[in-house]
């Protein structure tokens, strides 16, 4: 599968979902990024204008690609593989209420906020990294979304083994 060529790689958040303060934003996906970060030689910089790797951008429906998004639930985001272009890039569906709370929150008293920004995040930059979905159930990369406690969240050894196959 297609990898970056390069240990620095550029990411840029083209525009914010109205669901969260923009600083929130920030956050959830800097600390997507230090998760992948952290267990290879990868360094991700944020720049703020131009072409960069990965251009992170939130949209609903049709947003000008072959992959329209579907409204509320179903599909939440989509990330391409390495590549140049549209490679890499990660688009978030608008239509889903996007939150830095998960359900183990401390906040949250019964009902459902969303989905958590920065576990969608990391999912998506794994496959903007080039990962593929896992089988292995709780793995990051497995195909579905599990509320779990992002407090501490670590990489399930499964993702790092995928990881560091690609960039060990
Ligand atoms: C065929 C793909 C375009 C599906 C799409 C996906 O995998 N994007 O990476 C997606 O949004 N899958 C949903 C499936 C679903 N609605 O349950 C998902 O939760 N993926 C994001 C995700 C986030 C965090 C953890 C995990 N394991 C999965
Ligand atoms: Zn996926």
């Amino acid at each position: 599968s297609p990898t970056w060529m390069k240990e620095d790689v550029t990411y840029r958040i083209l525009n914010y979902t109205p669901d969260m303060l923009q600083a929130d934003v920030e956050e959830a996906i800097a600390r997507a990024f230090q998760l992948w970060s952290s267990v290879t030689p990868l360094r991700f910089t944020r720049v703020y204008s131009g072409q960069a790797d990965i251009m992170i951008s939130f949209a609903a429906r049709f947003h000008g690609d072959f992959y329209s998004f579907d409204g509320p639930g179903g599909t939440l985001a989509h990330a391409y593989p390495p590549g140049s272009g549209i490679g890499g890039d990660a688009h978030f569906d608008e239509d889903e209420n996007w939150t830095k709370f998960t359900t183990y929150s401390v906040f949250v008293l019964c009902a459902f906020l969303g989905y958590n920004l920065f576990l969608v995040a990391a999912h998506e930059l794994g496959h903007s990294l080039g990962l593929s979905h896992s089988n292995v159930f709780g793995a990051l990369m497995y195909p579905i979304y599990m509320a779990v406690d992002t407090r501490n969240y670590q990489l399930h050894q499964d993702d790092i083994d995928g990881i560091q196959a690609l960039y060990g």
